[in-house]
């Protein structure tokens, strides 16, 4: 290892806010087998760590203590950072910091955490802090993949056991919105996934991430220097920077030229396919439609879910009622429901579709299936919220 601090992670001392690196990554993905491996060999920073984990008792806080006996190691057990412990967090970070001298702050989050809100509380601060936490800088949102994980629930066909999670966050949802929530995005237990399927799983999660910084690992042994100190999250970026966010956009900017011409996206409209999503049968495009949807027939289209997606999502133009109807799809899970009126703008349909050797035009033509005819449309009201499981 290096022997500088500056040289390991590129943190200088002094008075400056205290840098933050955020972990997150679904149940069993390697969280605290990296920050074990940070502990034990950042020699030169002081690293305070947060975990957070559901249960009743902190496994992770116990073995991360067991391990290294005189870190600084803060419990939130109970619940989940990014919805009721958002004030513990900032509360606790703070008092850490009043009590302890320390150069960095590992936040470990559980499982189930959204990466959005945990970042959101180290910008914004809490109603607590009513603003701006000074004393701590958010520097990187690391994500681990569970690579094997990963390949199991999108690409080898076998899905993987949902574990005792909350049935309103499927396990896909959480594992996407993972990736596309992040500066630095490490495959992890790329030692279970066979050396052939390996590039495969990069390409596809590049498409959902087009951002981060993507890194192999083995029992979360990497360079301490790529997720600490690395001053690479800005929030605006990080908010932008989902893969189906960015080609909806690219779409939007291509129709705009177009005059708002009706046509169909897909990766070699406006930016060739990559020779590795070619080579990898990873593909994806926008849907795009300004008649209206039937509600019930649009519900049973989002029912049959044999069609290699791997994410989905975007804004739907439901006939009956002025709400726009978002869809969200992670795998087989999908949620669709009432997200805003359309207002001043024109309803359009437009969804984003990522995933494996999809056939567009059988997606397609089942989406225009459920496209309303001129009889009188199903109650939207009665079909949505929707929230199908896998
Ligand atoms: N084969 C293999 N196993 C790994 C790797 N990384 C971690 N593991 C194992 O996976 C299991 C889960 O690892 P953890 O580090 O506890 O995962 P976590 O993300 O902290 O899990 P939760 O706290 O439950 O969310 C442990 O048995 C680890 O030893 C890896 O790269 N390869």
């Amino acid at each position: 290892m290096a022997s500088s601090t500056t040289e390991q992670t590129g943190i200088e001392g002094g008075d400056q806010p205290i840098p933050v690196t955020v972990v997150s990554g679904v149940l069993g993905a390697g969280k605290t087998t990296l920050v074990n491996q940070l502990l034990s060999t950042v020699e030169d920073t002081r690293i305070a760590v947060i975990v957070n984990d559901m249960g009743q008792i902190n496994i992770d806080a116990d073995l991360i203590e067991r391990e290294n006996e005189d870190t600084g190691i803060v419990d939130l057990s109970n619940g989940c950072i990014c919805c009721r412990l958002q004030d513990d967090l900032i509360t606790e970070s703070l008092r850490l910091a009043e009590i302890r001298e320390f150069d960095y702050l590992v936040v470990e989050s559980s499982g189930i955490s959204e990466p959005l809100p945990i970042a959101r509380t180290f910008i914004e601060g809490t109603d607590k802090t009513e603003g701006p936490v000074e004393q701590f800088r958010l520097d990187t949102m690391v994500t681990v993949l569970d690579s094997y994980g990963f390949w199991k629930e999108f690409d080898s066909g076998a899905s993987i056991p949902e574990p005792d999670t909350d049935p309103e966050r499927p396990l896909a949802e959480v594992l996407i919105e993972s990736i596309e929530f992040c500066d630095v995005l490490l495959l992890n237990k790329i030692d279970m996934v066979p050396d052939s399927e390996v590039d495969r799983i990069e390409t596809a999660v590049r498409k959902l991430q087009p951002h981060a910084r993507i890194e192999r690992t083995t029992y979360g042994k990497i360079d301490p220097a790529t997720i600490l100190g690395t001053g690479r999250f800005d929030f605006k970026t990080a908010r932008r920077s989902a893969g189906w966010k960015q080609q909806l956009r690219s779409h939007r900017k291509v129709a705009e030229t177009n005059h708002g011409a009706e046509h169909k996206q897909t990766d070699d409209h406006d930016h060739p396919h990559t020779d590795a999503a070619a080579t990898h049968g990873i593909n994806s495009f926008v849907y795009t439609r300004t008649d209206p949807f039937d509600a019930e027939r649009l519900a049973e289209v989002l029912h049959d879910r044999t069609d290699n997606v791997i994410r989905a999502k975007g804004l739907c133009y439901v006939a009956g009622t002025d709400d726009v109807i978002g869809m969200s799809r992670a795998g087989d899970a999908i949620q669709a429901g009432p997200i805003g009126s359309w207002g001043e703008q024109t309803p359009t349909t437009e969804l984003v579709f990522i995933g494996t050797t999809m056939d567009e035009d059988a997606i397609a033509d089942q989406l225009d299936a459920a496209l309303a005819d001129s009889g009188p449309p199903t109650d939207p009201d009665e079909i949505f919220p929707l929230r199908i499981n896998p």
